[in-house]
């Protein structure tokens, strides 16, 4: 188990290409959980993968507990990966399959017995163990891949590329809870990959957004929702996805014209590119009056709220309501926003 040192690291995938991950520094706690998070083609496998030594960064340096990894290939990283698509030795059961990781370090056979059953217990392979790996579904095929990550107490950090994507829906939070409690227990670094942000946000202590090869926020799961550092990390995460709307510059102001909505301006900053932002869920319905007022555009349910979407010659907004409001297209509504709920942003980034 480790902490995890990435400095100044970058990568081109060939000489004079643009950086597939521009430069970054960060530290991963040694037994925390963390998960890279972005859409396709943002640069998290890249990273995930100089970190397990698949791949060597053209700049910078990977170090594991202070010691230089940068040029080791994975195979001397102690490190477990899971991939998307399982990878299992189909001509072996499911108990051969997990102890493989241990029967290759040549440990003494009870031991690795003992520790096959409790990693079996915990996914609850147990009753397959004695089953051929080729016949299992490809759910409990990726349960094994998994086990077989898990099943080494020495490894340095577990990194998941997109592992739970195979997986059934009801399965992936059981599996997400699982995951957790492996973590509390053996307090073993882990990185998940995803680009969906419910599993990014339930699963880690530390989300880090990217976009473009670029690390955009890196912070705490409710950081992230209150005070996200872009307009881009506000519409990715949350839904629906926060409230952009552009502001004017009005005696020291940044104030969205026909409404309530304005924030101070900080000393300095240039008055354009501004935009104010809040989330839904920050909103509450208030009748006629409030901080804005707009016509009920669209109205749609999700899970027990309803995402109420209005629009005003500013744009269109949407709030979280309780359901059975009564309210329906074409009608008028009024919002109030709680006090600490309203972000200012100037060419998409935070400033207040
Ligand atoms: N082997 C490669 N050679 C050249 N370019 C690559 C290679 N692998 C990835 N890239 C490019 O690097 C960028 C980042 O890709 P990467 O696979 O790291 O993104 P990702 O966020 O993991 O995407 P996905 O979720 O689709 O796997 C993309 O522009 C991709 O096309």
């Amino acid at each position: 188990m480790a902490e995890i040192r990435l400095q100044e690291l970058a990568h081109a995938y060939a000489p004079g290409a643009p950086h597939a991950l521009k430069p970054l520094d960060m530290t991963w706690r040694d037994g925390g959980t963390y998960a890279l998070l972005g859409p396709s083609g943002c640069g998290k496998s890249t990273m995930l993968n100089i970190i397990s030594g698949l791949l060597h960064p053209s700049e910078g340096r990977v170090l594991f507990d202070g010691q230089d990894v940068t040029r080791l290939g994975a195979g001397q990283r102690n490190i477990a990966q899971v991939f998307q698509v399982p990878v299992i030795y189909r001509s072996m059961t499911v108990g051969q399959n997990l102890a493989f990781p241990l029967v290759c370090r040549g440990g003494p056979t009870p031991r690795i017995r003992q520790r096959v059953e409790a990693i079996a217990e915990r996914l609850g392979l147990t009753p397959l163990l004695k089953r051929p790996a080729n016949a299992l579904t490809a759910d409990q095929k990726q349960l094994v891949s998994l086990g077989r990550g898990l099943v080494r107490e020495d490894v340095a950090a577990i990194l998941l590329d997109e592992p739970l994507t195979v997986i059934d829906p009801q399965m992936k939070f059981e599996l997400r809870r699982i995951l957790k409690e492996i973590n509390a227990e053996f307090r073993v670094t882990m990185v998940l990959v995803t680009h969906d942000q419910t599993e990014a946000m339930t699963f880690a202590e530390e989300v880090i957004v990217m976009n473009h090869g670029e690390v955009v926020q890196a912070g705490r799961p409710r950081d992230l929702f209150e005070r996200p550092a872009t307009t881009h990390v506000g519409h990715f995460i949350g839904s629906p996805a926060m409230n952009f709307l552009p502001a004017l510059a009005v005696a020291g102001r940044a104030v969205v014209p026909g409404t309530g909505l304005s924030l101070p301006l900080p000393d300095g900053l240039p008055t354009d590119g501004l935009v104010l932002g809040f989330r839904p869920e920050h909103a509450r319905l208030s009748g006629a009056s409030g901080t804005m007022q707009g016509r009920v555009a669209r109205l749609w349910f999700e899970g027990l709220d309803e995402i109420v979407a209005l629009s005003h010659p500013a744009g269109e907004v949407r709030l979280r309501a309780p359901a059975g409001l009564g309210l329906a297209p074409g009608d008028t509504a009024a919002f109030t926003l709680r006090d600490t709920a309203l972000r200012l942003y100037r060419n998409g980034r935070l400033v207040a």
